[in-house]
Formats: structure tokens, C-alpha cells, sequence
């Protein structure tokens, strides 16, 4: 492994479950997998720093302060989620319409097709992608494809080629951009610096899961600890500015979850204000960390666009409440008092949820680039049924 890979043999000698062997394997596969496409021969090579920790001296991959000419050229994948068109249209705020291109497998409704640039891109078409990155001098990439744990877990063969290979193949395509990967909940053990994705969720649950055991298998561990290092990889050994922010549940108004456990918190405020009532999937007590939908956007901004000296680490969680069915019920009685919600608990959405950490710990974004929600679960539910209770009255008037 050479020259390439003491360094990173040394950052990651500091996880004691990540063996000298799954290192080989890893950086094996890295440097000789056809589907990436590079070779490390061919390749210049990055100054290493003496701790792969540390954020290189020379690191600048993006100033704070824009000019005209400086404005990033951004590909969103997977933008027709429940987040991609949100952030788009944030984005085009800020770098122009033009400069933004959301990109999804899916046919997109007249007004998304109007509002800026789309083009269809399949994530797993790795030359394609990398016709784009090219063909539209793009500087930054959202990866935001993916299946989500509901919907993959329903189909783990397709969450592992969404989640799994088109994440390891996207970065080997996107060199000399910067990067950002969104990733979600992990299981309980793992809070904070070391990446749990979708992907992971679906394509390795662990089957011991089901019966309510516990996740934390040393399997599960490398699996999730061998994805945080891919991060520092890319960025040590290519400088590929590679950042990573973990979401909690996300709630928002105009626009659908993708099939998620935790698209209930969304689906209580449509009930709600049509019929009432709500009947909740995931047992009363279920506590999960959540966010509003601008939070979360403007985080995604916010990490992009933070100087690189700022970053002591690849990824970073970030978070705003945490709250279970019962309680985001009791906040909306407080508007509706009318309000009924009963429970019918799917075993599938649940074992999910049990798996994942009831908060996350976000004090390093904090720190490091100032991270700071603005929506607390008061303001999220008055936010939200204000959203749909006068269109709401307004459809069934009409
Ligand atoms: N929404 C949340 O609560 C939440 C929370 C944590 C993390 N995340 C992560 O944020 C990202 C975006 O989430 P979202 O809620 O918008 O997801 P979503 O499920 O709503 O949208 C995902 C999009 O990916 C597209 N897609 C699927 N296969 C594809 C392929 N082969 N090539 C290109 N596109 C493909 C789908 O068509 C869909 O439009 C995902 O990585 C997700 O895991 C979301
Ligand atoms: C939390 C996030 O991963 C997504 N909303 C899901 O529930 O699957």
C-alpha cells in the first residue's frame, strides 16, 4: 500500500475495530476498481498532513465571500425529493437560476421544469455523471439520491445500488468539486463523527434488528466507520473537498417525504387539519431527533460555504429537537383541541426507528462553522399548521 497509504493506515489505526485487513480491502478497492475510473498512479499526488485529522495548511477549496465569477456551478442529484427542490430554489437565490441544476430520474412537474435547469441523471450511470460534471463545469455536488430506510427496506437489493455503490462510485467522478453528501440516522452506538448513511440502514441492517436486539455488531461498525473513512480518503489523498452533514428527520410543508420512518411527523399535519385526527405508525414514546425543512437547507448552505480552515472534521451532525409521537401530538392539541391521535404500530417503521439515536449531538457544527437551528418544536408546529390549515380551508371551500 505504499506511500498512499500510511497515512491513512495511521488515522485509521486510531478506530480499533477498522483491521489492517479492511483497510487493504478498502483502499484496494478504491485504487483498483474499474468503476472508479482513476488509478493512483496516474494521479497527482496531495501532500498528506502529519495528522489525517487535521485539515491540510494548504487546504481552499472555497472562499466565504462570492464574487460574480466566483459563484459555484452546483448539480443537485436526486432533487425531486422531498429536499432537493427546496434547496435548489435557495440556492438559485443566492448563485442565479442558471448555475443550479436539479437532476433526478423522475419526470418533473411543469413548474419545477420552469424554475431552472433540469436534466435526467441515473447516479448509478457513473459516465453520464461525469459527462455532466464536465459538460456543466460543475464545482459542487449534492448527492442527495437515495432510497429511504422505509422504501429500502422494502427493496434492499435497489438500496444497495442507490445507496451503497452510487455513493462509492460519485466521488471518483466529482474530482475538483466540492462535494456534499447528506447522510442520516445511525444506530445508537455511533454519535458522533462516524457517518451512518440511508444507504447503510437499508443495505446492512442487521437481521438481529427485528427481534428488538441490538445493532451494534462489530460488522454493522466497520461498515459504518468504513463509509467515514471513504470521506477522509477522497479528501486526503485527491483533495476532493468532501463534506458531509448527517440529517435528522426532516418536516416540511410543501413538499412529500420519500418514504422514510419519519415521514409521521409530517403526515400528522395533513390529518390533522383535513379529518382531526391521526393514526401514528411508530409506538407513542418513540423519540427521534427532527428538524424544519429551512434548518436543514440552510445548513447545507452554510457547511458548503464555510471556509475550509473552519472544518476540524469531514462530517457533522446537526440537529435541532427531539421529540416523540405524543409529544408533537400534545403541541398540536394545543392548536386543535379537538385533535385525536390513536396508534397502529408497523413493526417494519418501528424496528427502524428503535435502531436509530434519540438525538444527535451536533456540538461540533456548532463550533466549528457556527451552526444554529431556528425552529423549535413550538415554532415547527405553529409553522406548519399555518401552512396548511388556511390552503387546506380554502381547497375544501372551494
Ligand atoms: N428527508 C429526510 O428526512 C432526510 C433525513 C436524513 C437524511 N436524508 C437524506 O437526504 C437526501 C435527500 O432526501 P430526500 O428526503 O429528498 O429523499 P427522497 O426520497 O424524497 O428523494 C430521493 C430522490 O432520489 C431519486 N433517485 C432514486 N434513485 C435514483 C437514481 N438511481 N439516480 C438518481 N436519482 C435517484 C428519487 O427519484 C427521489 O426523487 C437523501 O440522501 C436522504 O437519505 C433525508
Ligand atoms: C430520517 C431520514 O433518514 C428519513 N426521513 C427516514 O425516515 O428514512
Amino acid at each position: 500500500m505504499g506511500r498512499l497509504a500510511a497515512p491513512l493506515r495511521e488515522s485509521l489505526r486510531a478506530v480499533p475495530e477498522f483491521s489492517t485487513r479492511m483497510l487493504q480491502r478498502v483502499v484496494g478497492q478504491m485504487l483498483q476498481s474499474p468503476a472508479s475510473g482513476y488509478r493512483a498512479t496516474a494521479l497527482p499526488g496531495r501532500v498528506l498532513g502529519t495528522s489525517p485529522w487535521q485539515i491540510p495548511a494548504d487546504a481552499n477549496f472555497h472562499s466565504a465571500s462570492l464574487s460574480e465569477t466566483d459563484r459555484p456551478r452546483v448539480l443537485i442529484t436526486g432533487g425531486l425529493g422531498q429536499l432537493g427542490v427546496g434547496l435548489a430554489s435557495l440556492l438559485r437565490k443566492r448563485f442565479g437560476k442558471d448555475n443550479v441544476i436539479l437532476s433526478d430520474i423522475r419526470k418533473p412537474s411543469d413548474q419545477v421544469f420552469h424554475s431552472g435547469p433540469f436534466i435526467y441523471s441515473d447516479i448509478l450511470d457513473y459516465k453520464n455523471l461525469r459527462e455532466i460534471v464536465v459538460n456543466h463545469r460543475i464545482t459542487w455536488l449534492i448527492h442527495y439520491s437515495a432510497l429511504l430506510s422505509a422504501v429500502g427496506e422494502a427493496n434492499v437489493s435497489l438500496a444497495k445500488a442507490v445507496n451503497i455503490t452510487g455513493l462509492h462510485n460519485v466521488p471518483g467522478r466529482c474530482l475538483g468539486t466540492q462535494l456534499a453528501i447528506v447522510c442520516a440516522q445511525h444506530d445508537r452506538s455511533f454519535r458522533t463523527y462516524f457517518p451512518g448513511t440511508q444507504p447503510l440502514i437499508s443495505a446492512f441492517r442487521d437481521p438481529g434488528r427485528s427481534t428488538g436486539s441490538p445493532r451494534s455488531t462489530p460488522s454493522s461498525w466497520e461498515k459504518y466507520a468504513w463509509l467515514g473513512k471513504m470521506t477522509h480518503y477522497y479528501y486526503y489523498r485527491y483533495g476532493l473537498d468532501f463534506r458531509c452533514l448527517r440529517y435528522p428527520g426532516i418536516i416540511s410543508a410543501d413538499s412529500q417525504p420519500g418514504g422514510g420512518t419519519t415521514d409521521y411527523a409530517v403526515q400528522i399535519f395533513h390529518d390533522a387539519v383535513k379529518n382531526g385526527k391521526f393514526e401514528c405508525y411508530l409506538k407513542p414514546s418513540t423519540r427521534l431527533p427532527m428538524m424544519y425543512i429551512d434548518d436543514c437547507l440552510r445548513a447545507t448552505l452554510e457547511v458548503m460555504e464555510a471556509p475550509a480552515e473552519s472544518l476540524s472534521i469531514r462530517t457533522y451532525n446537526i440537529n435541532a429537537m427531539s421529540f416523540c409521537p405524543e409529544e408533537l401530538a400534545q403541541e398540536v392539541l394545543k392548536h386543535m383541541p379537538g385533535f385525536q391521535i390513536t396508534y397502529n404500530v408497523d413493526s417494519v417503521r418501528q424496528a427502524i426507528a428503535d435502531s436509530w439515536p434519540m438525538n444527535f449531538d451536533d456540538s461540533n457544527a456548532r463550533k466549528d462553522w457556527g451552526w444554529k437551528h431556528d425552529f423549535d418544536l413550538p415554532e415547527l408546529v405553529t409553522t406548519m399548521l399555518s401552512f396548511h390549515g388556511p390552503r387546506s380551508r380554502v381547497a375544501q371551500a372551494n
